[in-house]
């Protein structure tokens, strides 16, 4: 048996997480045909998801037992920060949001939800634990992306919202943080590993609620 932590935990968490990697939001995606609100809402919602994400990344690099994990987290601390951040205001631009939309919009329920397991995890989480939140919504978007067909969507802000999900490197992310549960869960006991499982089925709850908040 050779069954990892994070084979455990996903297979656990189904069928919610296979609703996600096949959620129809994102097979409309693929052909460019997430109507234009849609697109609107979820990313304006999104972008505060990724603030709190950003501070759970921060988190993981205070929590982390060693240099070389710190490192590996701060890596994507730059992505976030560089190429996700000027996509999300150049999509903002193009579908017309607001300032006001931007910086602090209305959040829906389901952005409330998962904002609150994030700050959870970073106020009270052990590094596992945080680990936990961030490979649920690492590995489950890349899992939608590499879905994705050769041919992408001509619009910009539906097929790099794909390729930022679906590439060498966040391929390699995906496997650090897969790889870096998987060590650190081989030395949790019982109640730790539990503790884990009830964050990742919940994680990839917030996911599918997220996704379904957008799509009729
Ligand atoms: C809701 C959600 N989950 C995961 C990701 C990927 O970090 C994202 N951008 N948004």
């Amino acid at each position: 048996m050779t069954e990892t932590f994070t084979d455990w935990l996903r297979q656990r968490s189904e069928p919610d997480w296979t609703a996600v990697i096949g959620h129809p939001f994102t097979q409309a995606l693929f052909t460019g045909q997430v109507p234009a609100d849609s697109m609107r809402s979820y990313l304006v919602q999104d972008f505060q998801f990724v603030d709190d994400f950003l501070a759970l990344l921060g988190s993981g690099i205070a929590k982390a037992d060693r240099y070389s994990s710190r490192l590996a987290i701060a890596g994507s601390v730059g992505v976030v920060t560089s190429e996700e951040n000027t996509y999300f205001r150049r999509a903002f631009d193009a579908l017309g949001v607001g300032e006001s939309d931007r910086v602090r919009p209305e959040l829906d329920e389901a952005t409330v939800a998962f904002r609150e397991l994030m700050r959870d995890a970073n106020e009270r989480g052990s590094y596992a634990e945080v680990l936990t939140v961030l490979t649920v919504a690492e590995w489950s978007y890349l899992e939608w992306a590499v879905r994705a067909p050769d041919a992408l969507p001509d619009d910009f802000v539906h097929s790099e919202w794909i390729t930022l999900h679906n590439n060498p490197d966040f391929q390699a992310w995906v496997r650090w943080l897969r790889g870096e549960l998987d060590r650190v869960g081989a030395e949790l006991d019982e109640r730790e590993r539990a503790r884990c499982l009830r964050l990742f089925q919940q994680a990839t709850r917030c996911e599918l609620d997220f996704f379904n908040a957008h799509w009729p």
